[in-house]
């Protein structure tokens, strides 16, 4: 099991630029050593903010950008091309601006898709794909998940995997239908805690007072079921990108 890294910026726009320079980096680094990336993108403020600072880099030229698979961690279960989904926000924040082949970026199912209002099917579906590429190194049936990024709610959840729920504990599905959540929209698709953690490094990215309580109860060792994030690891490396103001509780700190 990998030890937390824990990275405080000063604050939520700091934090933002580097860790596009670090995604940047990551991307570019799997390139060299295996000629493609994977990457599992975010929503949330921070997530995208994110995404918005690696298109505004002029390093992000040095990524091969049609040699990236790009898949999402959660999905706000709404109608293509929602502004609330997390697909179309990662679009027009980066997707729509560098040259990512089509057939290479993964996007969970719309509510007005194939799969209709039926989300546990459109989980079903999105568990079939990332059991096709499926890395033998993992212990899951998911790709080679290069970096997995999340964001962390207010109440600790991460991707939809909100606390005190199945969906935190599953335990067999690489990914859920999601229903009921206390965060809007209701209805939602998730990969499970055993997905994010065939990944080979996960970072949760967070900014705001918030976010403080969450954070430190992760990293101060809490239990998954009560709070989602802290059951967040990659194989070998999971790193917390934080703003000073999320990390105001954190263990050790004060
Ligand atoms: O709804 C969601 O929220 C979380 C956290 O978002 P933030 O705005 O508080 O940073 C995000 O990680 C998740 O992907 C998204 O669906």
């Amino acid at each position: 099991m990998t030890r937390h890294q824990v990275v405080v910026h000063r604050d939520g726009e700091v934090l933002a630029a580097a860790a596009a320079a670090r995604l940047i980096t990551r991307i570019v680094d799997a390139q060299a050593s295996h000629g493609t990336a994977s990457v599992v993108l975010t929503g949330g403020r921070t997530g995208i903010g994110v995404l918005d600072q690696v298109r505004l880099s002029p390093a992000r030229d040095a990524v091969d950008w049609a040699n990236v698979d790009v898949y999402w961690g959660d999905e706000r279960f709404l109608p293509d091309g929602d502004p609330d989904r997390n697909e179309t926000q990662a679009r027009s924040a980066l997707l729509d601006h560098v040259g990512v082949d089509p057939a290479r970026v993964h996007p969970m199912a719309p509510s007005d898709g194939k799969f209709g209002e039926d989300a546990d099917a459109a989980a079903a579906h999105y568990a079939e794909l990332l059991a096709t590429t499926a890395d033998p190194a993992a212990d899951f049936p998911a790709p080679r998940f290069d970096v997995v990024l999340l964001g962390v709610g207010e109440e600790g959840h991460t991707a939809s995997l909100f606390p005190a729920t199945p969906y935190v504990r599953e335990a067999q599905r690489a990914v859920v239908g999601v229903h009921d959540c206390p965060k809007p929209p209701p209805t939602r698709i998730s990969l499970t805690l055993p997905t994010i953690r065939s990944a080979v490094e996960v970072w949760l990215m967070t900014t705001g007072a918030a976010k403080a309580e969450p954070v430190a109860e992760a990293l101060g060792g809490a239990e998954a079921d009560a709070i989602p994030a802290a059951g967040a690891l990659g194989r070998e490396r999971t790193v917390w990108l934080l703003d000073t103001a999320a990390a105001a509780q954190v263990p050790h700190r004060n």
